[in-house]
């Protein structure tokens, strides 16, 4: 560590290593190499902490949890947006829920149909550091499109009816101010919000850990859209170096599995740093074992 980061301690970093909290993957916990010690704040909803770290960057600690890193978030961030996306005919009205480090937004901006773009967190202080450390993700905020709300997402959506033809909800996990994002009642709520054909994509957590909420979630969405898929993604310093999205749409017989608009080969090259259209088909593709639990 250098010398300007021992003024700066946090209880998750020790002997220059920070190890994450076993918050929803007990027995486990990712730890990184910390260079630099660079914020650390109690927020009004959490413990915000962002290091620089010796192999993955900059990496953003939100309750003790890895929220992103420079070196993989685009695995995340284009993934939960992508497919939703692309899979729909003209997405124009763009809801972002959570997602303050601007990565969804700097996604969401890729697609010129695009007329507005709202972003929906709760906790400014995310945006704040993301702005000061995270330049490659905030990025999505400077775009004219772009208009932020802070605030909760869920009273946010109460209101909200044929509003939307995508909803990405970039939450952290079902713990502390996200919880009420993984609940039956606010799925709904999107599903109010949504226009006709719209698409929602949301942070779907881990089937090597988290196959009963999956399921839980999944069965809830199935009573209130007529597609429901989950697809998943990989990436390093995720819990189990993966991680899923729920996506629904509201057009019976849509299949969310293929993308109908496309990107040309070049554009994709020069675009993305994880999705293509081969990746978005294959994300749909689910191991044995998810395959069985969702059978149950
Ligand atoms: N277990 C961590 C899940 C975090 C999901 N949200 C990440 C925010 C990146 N924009």
């Amino acid at each position: 560590m250098t010398e300007s980061s021992i003024s700066l301690s946090h209880p998750q970093i020790n002997d220059g290593w920070f190890r994450e909290k076993e918050t929803l993957w007990p027995g486990q916990a990712m730890c990184l190499k910390v260079k630099e010690i660079l914020h650390v704040e109690k927020s009004l909803y959490q413990d915000v902490l962002v290091f620089k770290s010796e192999t993955y960057g900059t990496v953003l600690v939100l309750d003790g949890v890895i929220q992103c890193t420079e070196r993989d978030e685009f695995s995340y961030q284009e993934m939960i947006t992508h497919l939703a996306m692309n899979s729909h005919p003209d997405p124009r009205k763009v809801l972002v829920i959570g997602g303050g480090d601007g990565g969804v937004l700097r996604e969401v901006i890729k697609h010129d149909s695009v007329e507005e773009l709202i972003l929906c967190e709760i906790d400014e202080a995310v945006i704040r550091v993301s702005k000061e450390y995270l330049p490659g993700m905030a990025v999505g905020f400077n775009n004219d499109k772009v208009k932020v709300v802070i605030g909760d997402g869920f009273p946010f959506l109460a209101d909200k009816v044929n509003s939307f033809d995508v909803i990405i909800t970039d939450a952290s996990d079902p713990v502390g101010p996200a919880e009420s994002l993984f609940q039956a009642k606010y799925f709904e709520l999107m599903r109010n919000a949504l226009r006709p054909g719209g698409i929602i994509s949301t942070q779907g957590e881990c089937q090597w850990l988290h196959l009963s909420l999956i399921k839980e979630v999944q069965t809830y969405c199935r009573s209130l859209f007529p597609v429901v898929e989950y697809a998943f993604t990989t990436i390093p310093t995720y819990p189990s170096g993966q991680i899923g999205f729920m996506l629904c749409c509201l057009e019976e017989g849509h299949n969310l599995r293929k993308p109908i608009r496309r990107f040309t080969p070049e554009q994709e090259a020069k675009l993305f740093r994880y999705y293509n259209a081969e990746v978005h088909e294959a994300a749909f593709v689910l191991p044995q074992f998810t395959k069985n639990a969702f059978a149950e």
